[in-house]
């Protein structure tokens, strides 16, 4: 899962041969990106653990950049291979596992500053998990305290539990009664949330009725690689910053059908004291303003009669009646043979899994890259893989 980018392991240097770390032999993939630095990835052990290791060798300076160890942990650390997508990317497919843990790519900077300390930042940008299959568009959900959003929400995913899931937040505010730490919230300490805030974990963040609210990278991760669809709660300044970010999202307001209403199931809801409830009433009216102004939501439901607002909401999500909800967004699982070779034709990665065992492993892959797109940003990516076989003009689809 994409984490921090990258770490540096310097006590890693001292098993470093002119540049080469004994243990890795055999183990790794060499790309040139053609600026005159070839970069070295191999599957290694660190304290017992396969991990994926960068090196860098620029031949300008005629140097190795100590390695960088990336936060993979594959299942092993044979079998990798790579392939140079674009200038800023090269994909790498680990042998000896499957689709959903295959692929990742590793987003390195050509545009190298020569800055001794800095060099891994500039480097190798980031890494990123490629996930098989289209990631559908998340849905936030947005509207003020009292007035349904988190009853609709579970509503959806009693009725539609495979196809979406509930991007856990975090939050300083304490829990209620019945609130699970990891499935309402993640209940966090504020200097531990501003830290991780800091390092770039969170997709966006708010500060809401006195505490901080945030939605890290990796809680939408986590629905999206099991392939389902995401669906964030969050207040409407966080909804303007995901809109504003890289993250495509279908933007959906809850309005009450009345103020009084509002507080009348507020209050009924008996889990805020008096001095909460007066705070959130007077949130509620600036939440209900910019809710209403447009261009900040795709759609306002009206929460008055719950059954004809859950009904629109899932005729809004093409739920309707009859629709197929038993789809799988997950596609078949595929297990990558341990020796493959690679190859680049146009947008499309031909892996050859070579005279693997019938039955047990299917022989030849297509990777189409163009096809790159949803996740949280820069990091979760759909791919389509399409099974082929090799006939007289090339190669033949099979799925
Ligand atoms: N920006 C942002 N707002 C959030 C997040 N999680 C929850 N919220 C919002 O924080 C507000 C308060 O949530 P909560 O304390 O659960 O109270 P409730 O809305 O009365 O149920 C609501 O408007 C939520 O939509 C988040 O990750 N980011
Ligand atoms: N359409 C509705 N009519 C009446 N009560 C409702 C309706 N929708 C939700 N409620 C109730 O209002 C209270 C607040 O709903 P909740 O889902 O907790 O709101 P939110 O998550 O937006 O803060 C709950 O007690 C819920 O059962």
């Amino acid at each position: 899962m994409g984490e921090a980018p990258a770490f540096l392991v310097d006590d890693l240097q001292k098993d470093l041969t002119n540049g080469f770390h004994l243990k890795l032999k055999g183990h790794e993939t060499a790309i040139n990106t053609g600026d005159n630095k070839t970069y070295v990835i191999a599957g290694t052990e660190y304290e017992s653990t396969p991990t994926i290791e960068v090196r860098i060798y620029d031949k300008n300076t005629d140097e190795w950049v100590i390695p960088i160890v990336l936060g993979i942990k594959p299942k092993s650390s044979k079998g990798h291979t790579s392939v140079l997508l674009d200038e800023g990317r090269i994909l790498v497919i680990k042998g000896n596992s499957t689709s959903d843990d295959c692929f990742w790519f590793l987003e390195v900077n050509t545009a190298f500053v020569r800055e001794q300390k800095k060099r891994f930042e500039t480097d190798v940008v980031a890494w990123s998990r490629g996930v098989i299959g289209e990631a559908e568009i998340p849905i936030v959900i947005s509207g003020p305290s009292g007035v349904g959003k988190g009853t609709l929400i579970s509503k959806l995913m009693e009725e539609f539990p495979s196809m979406f899931g509930f991007s856990v937040s975090h939050t300083t505010r304490a829990p209620r009664s019945k609130e699970q730490n990891g499935v309402h919230y993640h209940f966090t300490e504020r200097s531990a949330m501003e830290k991780d805030i800091k390092d770039g974990k969170f997709l966006e963040f708010a500060s809401v009725h006195g505490n901080l609210y945030g939605t890290s990278i990796e809680a939408v991760e986590a629905v999206t690689d099991k392939g389902k669809r995401c669906i964030l709660d969050i207040d409407v300044q966080g909804a303007r910053s995901v809109r504003g970010s890289s993250l495509e999202a279908i933007f959906i307001f809850i309005s009450p059908p009345s103020f009084e209403d509002l507080e009348k199931r507020l209050r009924a809801r008996r889990t805020e004291t008096e001095e909460q409830i007066q705070k959130r009433l007077k949130n509620a009216r600036t939440e209900i303003e910019q809710g209403n102004s447009p261009g900040h939501f795709d759609c306002i439901l009206v929460n008055d009669d719950l059954e004809t607002c859950y009904k629109n909401l899932k005729k809004l999500l093409g739920l309707n009646e009859g629709a197929d909800t038993t789809q799988k967004l997950l596609p078949e699982l595929v297990e990558m043979h341990l020796e493959h070779r690679v190859s680049k034709i146009d947008q499309k990665i031909l892996i050859n899994c070579g005279n693997a065992e019938e039955n047990s492993y299917r022989n030849m892959f297509l990777l189409d890259f163009s096809s790159i797109k949803g996740g949280a940003p820069g990091r979760t990516r759909g791919l389509n893989l399409l099974t082929v076989e090799p006939s007289i003009n090339g190669y033949k689809m099979l799925s």
